[in-house]
This record gives structure tokens, C-alpha cells and sequence, in this order.
């Protein structure tokens, strides 16, 4: 399977104290979905902000492992750097620019695209998301959750990336709207942008993604395509909020389950 994006024997501290990650292995394949599942404190906002470069900024470091998007190695680069890359993240809670318009805010994640890349990409956008074409003078602020969640979506994808890194986006959208959200991450897929979608909402993001890895505490402690995940006694009881089938249960475990690269 062509990968993308390898993550291998990653370890974070945040200062002495607190060591965020502790080996982790993860491997993003080529336009495909990859989820990140884990509780409070499991590390996914670590993951994510090692590969977009955004760890130092929370006074977090890199000791040991690596990151690289195809044979470049990123893990030292600034954000910026990771952009240009191909790589963008959309950040918990959105953060769009709610005092600019929608349009200004997918102009501002076009910048480091060229002309030609920014056509196509607004095309795109709009197509992905007629609200925000239907909206594009109104104040950003204005939109309700769901098209916020777009918008920002939308704004990473104007730079037209490989990797499109997404920090809980269901996060506070009612169920509907995590459904269109679920389907457009999809559609974003099929047309061939890799992405990894970290999520509590572990419905669905086993429902969109092809592969998941579940961390715990700085590890990853399950692994596997998600249809598999997702018959898996511990995923079910844990993320699921279910029991597992009698007949899942009694399979072998290591059928139903591989630990990634194990
Ligand atoms: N800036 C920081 N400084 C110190 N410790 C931090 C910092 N950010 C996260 N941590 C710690 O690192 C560990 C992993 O946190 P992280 O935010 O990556 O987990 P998470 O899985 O994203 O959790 P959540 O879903 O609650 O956001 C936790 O123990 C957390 O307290």
C-alpha cells in the first residue's frame, strides 16, 4: 500500500514533566482516511501538532522518532514550511476569522498557492460546499456551527493539499450535520487528498475512515482497517458504547486486530 505519511517511533515531552507520546507508530496510505480515536489526554492533539509542526508552540519537543511526508523527513520544520509541504491541518474548534467574510477567509488559505492552484481550489470549495458560495460576502461569524466547520475545512483545502489533518471536526455539530461532514470527508478522499481525522466520535469516524489506530495514553494500543476495528470486542465496549457480537468476541483476537507494524 503507498504511504503518504510515516510516522515511526514518535516520542513528545511537554517540558520535564509530562511525556505526551511514547513510541508511536502510524502510517497515513496514499489518498485514504486514516482515524485517530482516543479518550481525554490520549495524545491525538500531540500527533497532530508534531506533524504540522505546531508542537513548539505549546512548548512541546520531538525526543526521539520521526515524521516524514514521502522521503522528507518534517518532523523539524516550522508550520509553514509543512504547508507549503502539502500538509494542513484544521484545528479543534475551528478558528476561522469570524469578523472577515467567508470569502476572505478561503482567500487567506489560498495564500501559498498559486493563481492557477486557487481557481481550481475555489472551484472546488464551492462545489464541496454551496453555502459557502451562496454565503461568501457574509461575515464568517455569522455562519452557524456546521458551516463554520465547513468553512474551515474549505479554507484548508484552498491550499490544495495531500494531507488534510483534521482536529475533531464533529466536535459540538448536531447529528445531521457530522453526517454531511462524514460524506464530505469522503468526497475529499475520492478525489484524492489523504486525510487523518482525529475524532472521539469514534461512530463516525470508524464509519468514514478506511484505517484507524486507537491511542492510550501516548500509545497506540489498536490498530487495523476500520470495518475490523469496529467488530472489536475493546473498541466496541470502550468507543462504541456497546458489547461486542458473541460471534466477534470468540474470534482470535489477532484476527480481528494486528498492532500496527507488529
Ligand atoms: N501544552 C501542554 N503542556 C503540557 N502538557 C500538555 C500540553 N498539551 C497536552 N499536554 C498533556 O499531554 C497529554 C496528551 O494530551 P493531548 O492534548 O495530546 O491529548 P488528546 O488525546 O488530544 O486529548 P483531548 O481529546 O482531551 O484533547 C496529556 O497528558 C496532556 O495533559
Amino acid at each position: 500500500m503507498p504511504t503518504v505519511l510515516n510516522v515511526r517511533d514518535l516520542h513528545v515531552r511537554y517540558g520535564r514533566s509530562v511525556a505526551a507520546l511514547h513510541g508511536v507508530d502510524l502510517t497515513v496510505p496514499e489518498d485514504g482516511v486514516l482515524a485517530v480515536l482516543g479518550g481525554n489526554g490520549a495524545g491525538k492533539s500531540t500527533l497532530l501538532r508534531t506533524i504540522s509542526g505546531t508542537l513548539k508552540l505549546h512548548r512541546g519537543v520531538v525526543t526521539r522518532g520521526e515524521v516524514r511526508l514521502g522521503d522528507t523527513r518534517i518532523d523539524r520544520l516550522d508550520p509553514a514550511a509543512i504547508v507549503r509541504l502539502g500538509v494542513v491541518g484544521v484545528p479543534e474548534g475551528r478558528q476561522i476569522f469570524t469578523r472577515m467574510s467567508v470569502e476572505e477567509n478561503l482567500r487567506a488559505g489560498g495564500i501559498s498557492a498559486s493563481a492557477e492552484q486557487r481557481v481550481k481550489a475555489r472551484e472546488r470549495v464551492h462545489e464541496l460546499f454551496p453555502v459557502l458560495a451562496e454565503r461568501a460576502r457574509q461575515r464568517a461569524g455569522l455562519l452557524s456551527g456546521g458551516e463554520q466547520q465547513m468553512l474551515a475545512i474549505g479554507r484548508a483545502l484552498m491550499s490544495a493539499p495531500r494531507v488534510l489533518l483534521l482536529d475533531e471536526p464533529s466536535l459540538g455539530l448536531a447529528p445531521k450535520v457530522v453526517t454531511q461532514i462524514s460524506a464530505i470527508i469522503r468526497e475529499i478522499h475520492a478525489q484524492g487528498t489523504a486525510v487523518v481525522l482525529v475524532e472521539q466520535n469514534a461512530v463516525m469516524a470508524l464509519s468514514v475512515a478506511d484505517h484507524a489506530a486507537v491511542l492510550e495514553v501516548g500509545r497506540v494500543a489498536l490498530a487495523g482497517r476500520s470495518d475490523e476495528l469496529s467488530r472489536s470486542e475493546d473498541v466496541r465496549r470502550l468507543y462504541l458504547g456497546g458489547h461486542a457480537r458473541s460471534e466477534a468476541a470468540a474470534e482470535p483476537r489477532k484476527h480481528v486486530l494486528s498492532r500496527w507494524g507488529g
